[in-house]
């Protein structure tokens, strides 16, 4: 993984000025902005929307509030930041799920976002009819999974339940079988949430392995998760979410120094490590 450009910034949202990189960036996001409507629970009175008739209208929040930065390729990035971050909308927003309200997104390259594995199984088929589902869901086509499905089902370690129908499942069986379904992509730009490593300690730690793969053979991976021992293991950069803003972006150690020293210089909550 190639890496290293200096490209720490100060806070408030700055894009990095000094990058001198010969190919365009990969991912640049420039004052990022994008709000969700609130559900208005309480039914105001006649004379309440008399009175003040636009309060209540607009109830949103802004999930992100003005997020700047960039990635090339060979770069890792980590995301951090507070819960309500606004993380996962990064995410969504990268793989094109959610558009923006406000600012700007260049995505140059194909994104695979692994962000909720086994989102669309059906639990009246079987575990081996959902691996298809779900490869198409993906993007992986029928004969590749035709050529792969001794690997995936072999790797899920689901034995005899391959066969069985999904509603018989656990939900740990679910993300096993929807992660080693996920895990025959070879995706370019690859977007995931690590703390989705599913199962028990030992499938944790050998799906957690399977992405380390992934991630070798991947142009640029993204990658959200609150262990910043595991970020700085694998990120080359990393961006500091605050309340919907780039609090700092930049080289992952400087990052995460000022990370955890903002946070009270504990080891950000990593239970699967302890
Ligand atoms: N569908 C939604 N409708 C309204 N508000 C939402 C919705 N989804 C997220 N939010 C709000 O937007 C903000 C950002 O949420 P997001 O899930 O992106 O944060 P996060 O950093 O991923 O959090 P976590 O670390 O807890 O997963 C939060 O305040 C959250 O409550």
């Amino acid at each position: 993984m190639a890496g290293g450009h200096p490209t720490l910034t100060g806070s408030q949202g700055k894009v990095p000025s000094q990058l001198n990189l010969a190919s365009p960036p990969l991912i640049e996001v420039r004052n990022l902005k994008l709000w969700y409507q609130l559900q208005q629970h309480k039914r105001r009175s006649i004379k309440e929307v008399l009175l003040s008739p636009r309060k209540g209208l607009a109830q949103v929040h802004w999930a992100l509030n003005g997020v700047n930065f960039q990635c090339h390729e060979g770069e890792a990035l980590g995301i951090v930041g507070h819960n309500g971050a606004g993380k996962s909308t990064l995410c969504l927003v990268l793989a094109g799920i959610l558009t923006p309200d406000s600012g700007t997104v260049q995505v140059r390259g194909e994104v695979t976002p692994l962000l909720n594995f086994g989102a669309g199984f059906n639990r009246e088929l079987s575990g081996r009819a959902n691996a298809y589902l779900y490869a198409s869901f993906l993007g992986i086509p029928h004969r590749v999974v035709d050529r792969r499905l001794d690997d995936i089902i072999a790797f899920s370690e689901l034995g005899n339940f391959i066969d069985q129908p999904m509603r018989s499942y656990s939900a740990g069986m679910k993300a096993r079988l929807g992660f080693s379904v996920a895990s025959i992509l070879d995706p370019k730009i690859m977007i995931l949430d690590e703390s989705l490593a599913p199962g028990d300690l030992v499938f944790k730690a050998k799906s957690r392995a399977r992405m380390m793969e992934m991630i070798q053979h991947s142009q640029l991976l993204i990658v959200v998760s609150h262990s910043c021992a595991l970020l700085r293991q694998i990120c080359t950069h990393c961006l500091w979410l605050d309340h919907g803003r780039t609090r700092l972006f930049g080289e992952a150690p400087q990052v995460l120094d000022a990370y955890e020293k903002a946070m009270g210089g504990e080891e950000i909550l990593d239970l699967d490590e302890s």
